[in-house]
C-alpha cells in the first residue's frame, strides 16, 4: 500500500496467501476495502449518540447520512468481489484452508482436529474457520441501529448441549442475548474492537429517539437499515454463487467461471430459498453414521491427503478421508466431491455449513430478515 493515497482497492495488496492465487489476494482485500469504507460510519455512529443524548435532531439527521453513504460505499465494494474472485476457485481450492473445524462432525470432524506436538498432551481442538462475520464493522452497525439479532434453531440445539454441560458441572445458564452465533464470533474479534461493541451496546440510543421525533431522522435511519439489508441480499448472493452452487455441483471444471453472469443479474428474487439451497445434490453420497469413528483417537482417519489420487494432490490436501500414512481409505467417499462446507452423516438434510459452522443460508436469512424488522414504521 503506498501511505501518502488513501486505502482503497487500487491502492492495497495482498502479502501472503495460501494459493498465491490472485483471486485468494481480492478475496481479503475486498473485505479490507469494505472496512476501510466503515471507518467514518463508526465515527458517525458515536457523534449521533452524543446528537441524541443532546437532543439535536438535525446532527442526528446528518450523522445517519453519513452512515447511510459509507453502507452505500460498502454495498458497491462487495459487488466487486466477482470481479477477480473466481467462484469455483474459491470453493474448491481456498475454502479449505479457510474452513475451520468447529461443528464439523458432519464433514467427518466430530472432535475438530487433532493437535500433535503443540503441547505436553496431543489433544483435539475445535476452531471456527475465518469468516468476515468477525467484522467487528458490520456488527457495529446492527448494534448502532438497534438491529436484535437472536439463535437460530440450529443454535438453539447447541446451546441446548451447552446448557446440559453447564448444568452437569453445576455452572449458571448463559445469558440468552449471549448465545447468538454472530455474538459468539467476537471471541474471534481483536479485544478492543471487542471491547468497544461493548461499550456501543452501553451507549446505544438511536432507535427509540428517532421513533419518537420521526421526520428526517426516522428517513435517513430507514436508508440506513434498508441499506444493510441490502448488504444482506448481496451478500446472501455471493454466498449462493460462492458456496452453495459449487456445493451442489461438485468438482466439475468449467462450471463457474469468470464469465459468470455479474449479480445484479441474479435478482433477490433469484436468490436459493431455503428450500432449493437444502434440495437434495446430484453428487450425494450416502454415508452411515456407523462408517465414522465414534473416538477419532482410536480410529484416526482424516490425515491430509489426495482426493484425486493416491499420489496425492496439492490442490486440496485437506479434503481426503485417509489413514495415519495418508493413503485413502477407498470405502469413504472423498469431501473432494462435496467440499468441507457439505453435510455427510445425514444426506437427507442436506445442510451447507459456513466456515463458522453455521446451516448457513437459514442463518443468513434470518439475519437479513431481522435487519428489516427494525425499520421504523410512520
Ligand atoms: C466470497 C465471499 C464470501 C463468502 C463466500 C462468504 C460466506 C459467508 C458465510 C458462509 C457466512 C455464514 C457464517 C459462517 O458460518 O461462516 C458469512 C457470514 C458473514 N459474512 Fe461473509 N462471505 C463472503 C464475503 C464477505 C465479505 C466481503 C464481507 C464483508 C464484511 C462479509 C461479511 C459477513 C458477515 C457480516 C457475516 C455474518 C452474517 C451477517 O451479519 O449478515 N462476507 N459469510
Amino acid at each position: 500500500m503506498d501511505p501518502s493515497e488513501p486505502i482503497s482497492l487500487d491502492n492495497i495488496g495482498a502479502l501472503h496467501t495460501f494459493t498465491g492465487s490472485t483471486d485468494e489476494a481480492w478475496f481479503y482485500l475486498v473485505t479490507v476495502g469494505i472496512e476501510a469504507h466503515g471507518g467514518r460510519a463508526l465515527a458517525a455512529m458515536v457523534n449521533s449518540m452524543t446528537a441524541v443524548r443532546e437532543g439535536d435532531e438535525a446532527r442526528v439527521a446528518c450523522c445517519l447520512q453519513d452512515i447511510d453513504s459509507s453502507i452505500q460505499d460498502i454495498n458497491r465494494t462487495l459487488k466487486t468481489m466477482y470481479d477477480k474472485c473466481d467462484p469455483y476457485l474459491f470453493y474448491w481450492k481456498i475454502r479449505p484452508y479457510l474452513a475451520g473445524w468447529e461443528n464439523m462432525s458432519e464433514a467427518g470432524l466430530p472432535h475438530g482436529v487433532l493437535y500433535q506436538g503443540v503441547d505436553a498432551r496431543d489433544q483435539f481442538r475445535q476452531y471456527a474457520g475465518g469468516s468476515a462475520g468477525q467484522s467487528s464493522l458490520i456488527q457495529a452497525f446492527d448494534i448502532a441501529l438497534g438491529i436484535a439479532h437472536y439463535p437460530t434453531s440450529d443454535q438453539w440445539r447447541c446451546i441446548k448441549d451447552e446448557e446440559k454441560r453447564r448444568a452437569a458441572q453445576g455452572l449458571p445458564k448463559t445469558k440468552p442475548s449471549h448465545t447468538t452465533y454472530l455474538y459468539g464470533m467476537r471471541s474471534h474479534m481483536p479485544g478492543l474492537h471487542r471491547r468497544f461493541l461493548e461499550d456501543l451496546t452501553k451507549a446505544a440510543n438511536l432507535r427509540p429517539y428517532v421513533d419518537s421525533v420521526q421526520g428526517d431522522c426516522a428517513r435517513w435511519y430507514n436508508r440506513c437499515v434498508a441499506g444493510l439489508k441490502k448488504f444482506r441480499d448481496l451478500h446472501i448472493q455471493i454466498v449462493t454463487r460462492y458456496i452453495v452452487l459449487p456445493a451442489r455441483k461438485g468438482p466439475s471444471i468449467g462450471s463457474f467461471s469468470f464469465g459468470t453472469s455479474h449479480p445484479d443479474a441474479l435478482s433477490d428474487s433469484e436468490a436459493p430459498s431455503t428450500e432449493k439451497a437444502n434440495a437434495p445434490s446430484r453428487l450425494q453420497v450416502k454415508v452411515k453414521t456407523s462408517d465414522v469413528p465414534e473416538d477419532p483417537l482410536k480410529s484416526p482417519r482424516l490425515r491430509a491427503s489426495s482426493p484425486t489420487s493416491k499420489s496425492g494432490d496439492i490442490l486440496y490436501p485437506q479434503l481426503m478421508h485417509a489413514d495415519r500414512i495418508g493413503h485413502p481409505i477407498a470405502s469413504q467417499p472423498p469431501l473432494g466431491e462435496h467440499g468441507i462446507a457439505k453435510t455427510l452423516l445425514d444426506p437427507s438434510s442436506e445442510i451447507i455449513r459456513g466456515t463458522g459452522g453455521t446451516d448457513l443460508m437459514p442463518f443468513l436469512k434470518q439475519v437479513r430478515d431481522e435487519t428489516t424488522d427494525s425499520l421504523i414504521r410512520p
